[in-house]
């Protein structure tokens, strides 16, 4: 039995979010929470013939957090507005609120941007609430990890090694703070591959946001490509609840989830930051290690010196936002 449970179900994100939830056989339970049209949402994916049994909530529904919150095992967040900061601030204070009442013990992912800074929202109001697990807060990061994979095959011209591509992208989930570690690429990338083309990769995985709003526009930022993303690492962390072990992937988590392997990952960095990305292994109660960075060459070193400031403004931005509500 898993219920999910998405908020911000309605939107750009949250639809395609909830439709892979429902799809998947393991989700027993699917609450869908906006504050709007979750309704329709629910009435539609209820028709697909899966396990899952499919509620919408909107917060004129009498006690909506309560009732969408209550059982949860996972919580997946993608509420609120692409690329504007402040008013996400405010969004996940609410619904970190309401995690913290209704069900302190669910594993919380955190997709709502910038995932450097609410991410710490959360795991402040769930310490002023005396309910804080390291262990179970996750910022997902898992988008710039699927797009590593998909530019890696691209240079090596054969999108069927696309899916078993493996990069470590570490650091935190907003431009010069995200951290493709190319030199640790699965397969490794050929020796004609230069310098300049690792520059170039590398700026394409930091900015890849970027390249969608572009595209898309003035109609918002990564939606489809997020969705899967959110999913892929959503369905990892049923699967270690489920007892599956071995599982290894990145996400941004405050490195007290693993006190020797967040020490490590600092004394690694030179730098006392809270949070960050780095490969995490998965269990039954959520991090069980955080895997050191590895050997990384000259050139991710400097990334990773020019990483630290805007990182840890970001940090502490959301820190204080709950200090002193403003971001
Ligand atoms: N982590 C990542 O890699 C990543 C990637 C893409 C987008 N994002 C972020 O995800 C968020 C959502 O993006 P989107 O494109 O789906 O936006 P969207 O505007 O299409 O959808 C957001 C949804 O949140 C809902 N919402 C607003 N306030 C709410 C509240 N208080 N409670 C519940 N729901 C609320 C809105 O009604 C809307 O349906 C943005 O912050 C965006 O920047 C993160
Ligand atoms: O760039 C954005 O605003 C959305 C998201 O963080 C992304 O990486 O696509």
């Amino acid at each position: 039995m898993v219920k999910a449970v998405v908020l911000g179900a309605a939107g750009g994100i949250g639809q395609p979010l909830s439709l892979l939830l429902k799809i998947n056989p393991k989700v027993t339970e699917l609450a869908l929470y906006d504050i709007v049209a979750t309704p329709g949402v629910a009435a539609d994916l209820s028709h697909i013939a899966t396990p899952a049994k499919v509620k919408g909530y909107l917060p004129k529904d009498e006690d909506a957090l309560k009732k969408t919150l209550s059982g949860a095992d996972i919580v997946v967040i993608p509420a609120g507005v692409p690329r504007k900061p402040g008013i996400n601030a405010g969004i996940c204070k609410g619904l970190a609120e309401g995690i913290a009442e209704h069900c302190p013990k669910a594993f919380v992912l955190v997709i709502s941007n910038p995932v450097n800074s609410t991410v710490p929202i959360f795991a402040e109001v769930l310490k002023k609430a005396g309910v804080f697990d390291p262990k179970r807060l996750f910022g997902v990061t898992t988008l710039d990890v699927v797009r590593a994979s998909t530019f890696v095959a691209e240079i090596l011209d054969d999108l069927s090694l696309a899916p078993t591509v493996t990069v470590p992208v570490v650091g935190g989930h907003s431009g010069v703070t995200i951290l493709p570690l190319l030199s640790q690429s699965e397969p490794p990338l050929p020796s004609s591959v230069s310098e300049k083309d690792i520059e170039e990769l590398t700026k394409r995985i930091q900015f890849g946001g970027d390249e969608v709003v572009k595209a898309k526009d003035g109609a918002g930022s990564a939606t489809l490509s997020m969705a899967q993303a959110g999913y892929q690492f959503a369905n990892l962390i049923i699967e270690a609840i489920k007892g599956k072990k071995g599982i290894i992937t990145p996400s941004y988590v405050n490195l007290a989830a693993d006190a020797a392997g967040g020490e490590a990952i600092k004394k690694e960095l030179g730098a006392e930051v809270e949070y960050f990305s780095s490969r995490v292994e998965l269990g039954p109660n959520g991090v069980e290690r955080i895997l050191p960075l590895g050997n990384i060459n000259e050139y991710e070193k400097g990334l990773v010196k020019a990483a630290l400031p805007e990182l840890t403004t970001n940090i502490t931005n959301g820190v204080s936002f709950i200090a002193a509500p403003k971001l």
